[in-house]
């Protein structure tokens, strides 16, 4: 006999990657629940990737007025920043996003359940809705979505600071700011602020932020920064934070005391693996909570699966996405063995101001795996080439913001293999080069390709 499950697939968590997967799978006709215990979306709709891209946006706004207007005749006086417009802005936009995904549902016939999702067996998942009622559904396939929440450090008054859930709930703007962190976050936010006229202070543990991305770009956002005005300390340990009776977050660290009217915590983020039932089930995580899979994203029960934020994936939205689909592909449209490859190039973008983009190998990592090219002694090491330029934008103007760009390329026959960039534009050029470097395009190959003038991406394919 058969056992008759309520449905074939249920996801827990409506995020990104549980998002694409419950989709891919409804098209395929299987009978799909996706289960979100908040706003439909997860982190990257609602308190990730688009609202930071709106502020972003914004601030790109504001400063082209402020900085370039006047030089391009433009008789402009900034008189307020209504944040709280922009906001709302914002967040109808993000409504809107809901709507579109509710049609999605519709059309791909996957129900969403709300509440929160745990395991009480491994084909059976209790969901509690925010009233508290409970009611249990089975499915022959499970996959776990619940993605990631941003970490506090152990310090005593670590409560005082904020994270950026609650920068994305801010109507009014602070008039200082302190962001302490070193990663994609603590960069993008510590440049919105900036750019809205908020004194803002990076302090991150090691010299430099985004530690992981080549050199010579991090120099360039150092040296963008200083022109831009945010203060970074490097080198920082923090003790403890207090609230002072005037209202202000003080952070006792190694180099003194740092005051701000808000504090934010940016120091990475931790999966949303507690109160799931893994362990009441036997479901393997790590001793920090990210749940183990195999390569085809199984977890140790074979027909339980997971993905994104809460897995060791790489934690961008469309690594997310694409794992998602391609797991649907395989459970419910015989693809066999289809599955995200974790070796895949991934170009990622950052939006600082100016964004900076990259693919593949920064300078260092290539030169520890295959050392520096001599056609003699090492025809497999690599050569570098760069440039830096002013953006035909900012060349009219006084405004002394550059583009720097920089390929790595390996070997005599020069394939590409880092192409990084840091400047106006950057965020919109490099998607086409992944695809090229995808294929294993040479510097030969950058070189035959026609440039487009007068453009910034045209620096790319014909570097000296
Ligand atoms: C500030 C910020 C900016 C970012 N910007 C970018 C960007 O520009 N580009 C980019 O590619 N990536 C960006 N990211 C990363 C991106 O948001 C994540 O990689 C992506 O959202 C991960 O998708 P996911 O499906 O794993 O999880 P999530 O999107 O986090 O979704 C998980 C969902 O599961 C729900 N959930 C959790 N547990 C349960 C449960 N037990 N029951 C029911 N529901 C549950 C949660 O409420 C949530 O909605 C950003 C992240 C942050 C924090
Ligand atoms: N533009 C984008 O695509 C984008 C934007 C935001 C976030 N994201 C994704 O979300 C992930 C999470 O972002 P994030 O910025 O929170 O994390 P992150 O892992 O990128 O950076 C965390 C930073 O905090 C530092 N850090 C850790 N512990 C610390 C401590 N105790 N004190 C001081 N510094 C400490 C780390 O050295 C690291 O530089 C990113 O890795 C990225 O994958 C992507």
């Amino acid at each position: 006999m058969t056992y008759q499950y309520d449905f074939d697939y249920l996801v827990i968590g409506g995020g990104s990657g549980g998002i694409a997967t419950a989709n891919r799978a409804g098209m395929h006709g299987a009978k799909v629940a996706l289960i979100e215990a908040s706003d439909i979306g997860g982190t990257c709709v609602n308190v990730g990737c688009v609202p930071k891209k709106v502020l972003w946006n914004g601030a790109n706004l504001l400063s082209n007025i402020n900085h370039l207007a006047a030089d391009y005749g433009i008789d402009v006086d900034v008189n307020a920043v209504n944040f709280s417009t922009l906001v709302a802005a914002r967040q109808a936009y993000i409504a809107r996003i809901h709507k579109s995904y509710q049609n999605g549902f519709n059309n791909n016939k996957v129900q969403v359940i709300n509440g929160w999702a745990s395991l009480v067996d491994p084909h059976t998942v209790l969901v509690r809705d925010a009233q508290g009622k409970e009611q249990t559904y089975t499915a022959q396939y499970i996959t776990l979505s619940p993605g990631g929440k941003a970490d506090y450090p152990a310090i005593p008054g670590a409560e005082f600071g904020n994270t950026s859930d609650d920068f994305f709930a801010l109507t009014t703007l602070p008039k200082s700011a302190v962001i302490v962190g070193a990663g994609y976050i603590a960069v993008e936010i510590a440049g919105v602020l900036n750019a809205f006229g908020v004194e803002t202070t990076l302090l991150t543990r090691g010299d430099r932020p985004l530690r992981w991305a080549d050199n010579d770009i991090t120099d360039e956002l150092l040296e963008n920064f200083k022109q831009q005005g945010i203060k970074h300390v490097g080198n920082i340990s923090y003790e403890k934070v207090e609230k002072l009776e005037n209202g202000l977050t003080r952070l006792h660290t190694n180099q003194g005391t740092f005051d701000s009217e808000f504090l934010v915590w940016a120091i990475g983020r931790s999966p949303n693996t507690a109160n799931l039932g893994l362990d009441k089930v036997g479901v393997q995580v790590d001793q920090q909570g990210y749940i183990l899979t195999n390569e085809l994203n199984q977890t140790n029960f074979e027909h339980i699966f997971a993905l994104g934020d809460a897995t060791h994936a790489p934690a961008l939205t469309p690594v997310a996405i694409k794992t998602g689909r391609l797991l649907s592909e395989r459970l419910f449209n015989g693809k066999q063995g289809l599955h995200f490859d974790r070796n895949s190039l991934i170009p990622t973008v950052i939006f600082s101001h100016p964004a900076i983009g990259t693919v593949g190998m920064s300078e260092k990592v290539a030169l520890e795996k295959y050392g520096k090219f001599d056609a003699q002694t090492n025809p497999q090491g690599i050569k570098v080439y760069k440039s830096k330029f002013n953006a035909m934008l900012n060349a009219v103007t006084s405004y002394p913001e550059k583009i720097y760009m920089k390929l790595v390329v390996q070997g005599t026959e020069e394939k590409v293999i880092g192409l990084h960039g840091i400047g106006f534009g950057v965020d919109e050029m490099i998607q086409g080069f992944a695809v090229a470097m995808g294929i294993g395009a040479t510097k030969a190959d950058f070189d035959n390709t026609v440039a487009i003038h007068p453009t910034g991406s045209e620096e790319f394919v014909t570097m000296r």
